[in-house]
């Protein structure tokens, strides 16, 4: 299947330290949800940071469909269909959902296509059209993270980037932001995900990559990886549980 977005063989890292990722390489096939896992420090947001274009690989590619945009900055890549939603929360708290939202479409010249993409992501997150007047801060921090995701749609993006979404919410907060994710990947855009939670991000995830010393460790069916024992004892947090 044609992949969205593909990093292959990697070397990326900071200043003159040592690289962080070394010879990484990772493809997210449309219609998917990929999650990264790994312990910490393992360089999973720095995957993120090449894939939207704010970080320079030093040698490697980044494809985007077919062009090769190895090197190009975010702007590029978001023109490119790639966006990122931080990790933490960057909802603007003074401003309505609405304005957040709109915020993401400015790059958009035609005003019937903002519309239809406010509609789209309005529909696709309840939560949004339901506060759609209120001031952002006054909302949850799952509500929050729900802005920020329909924010990211509003350029009908090719793969959303997600680092560590779940970051400070409760379980049912964090169930609910799955959901979506899971939703987000129904709707037709694929997505690449950072997650200390691992177990349950990959309940939602099609295809799981354990990413240690920079490079993957294992990669395959998110299923797989979760009934894996020796997986789930190293990197995943204890025994393997049932899913699906
Ligand atoms: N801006 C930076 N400048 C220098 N070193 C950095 C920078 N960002 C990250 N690093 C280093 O790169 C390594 C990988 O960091 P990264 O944040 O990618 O890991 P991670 O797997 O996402 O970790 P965590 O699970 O803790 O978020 C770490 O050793 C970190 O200290």
């Amino acid at each position: 299947m044609a992949s969205e977005i593909e990093l292959a063989d990697v070397q990326a890292g900071y200043g003159r330290a040592a690289p962080v990722l070394r010879g990484f390489s990772v493809a997210v096939p449309a219609g998917s949800v990929v999650c990264l896992v790994g312990p910490n420090g393992a360089g999973k947001s720095t995957v993120l940071k090449v894939a939207a274009g704010l970080l320079r690989p030093s040698s490697g590619r980044v494809l985007v469909g077919d062009a090769d945009l190895t090197g190009a900055g975010p702007q590029k890549m978001l023109a490119a269909g790639v966006a990122l939603v931080l990790q933490g929360h960057s909802v603007f708290r003074e401003m309505t959902v609405a304005e957040n939202v709109l915020l993401g479409g400015y790059t958009i010249k035609d005003k019937a296509r903002v519309a239809e993409r406010a509609a789209f992501v309005r529909d696709l997150f309840p939560v949004v059209a339901q506060r759609w007047g209120s001031l952002a801060g006054l909302l949850s921090g799952g509500q929050q993270k729900q802005v920020e995701f329909a924010r990211s749609l509003m350029v009908d993006p090719k793969v959303v980037l997600l680092d560590e979404p779940s970051m400070g919410l409760d379980p049912k907060a964090t169930s609910t932001i799955f959901e979506q994710v899971a939703r987000m990947r129904d709707a037709g855009t694929a997505v690449l995900l950072v997650e200390q939670n691992a177990r349950r991000a990959l309940q939602t995830a099609d295809i799981g990559c354990v990413l240690d010393l920079g490079r993957v460790h294992v990669s395959g069916p998110a299923a797989e990886l979760l009934a894996d024992p020796q997986l789930g004892e190293l990197y995943l947090g204890g025994k393997p549980t049932h899913i699906r």
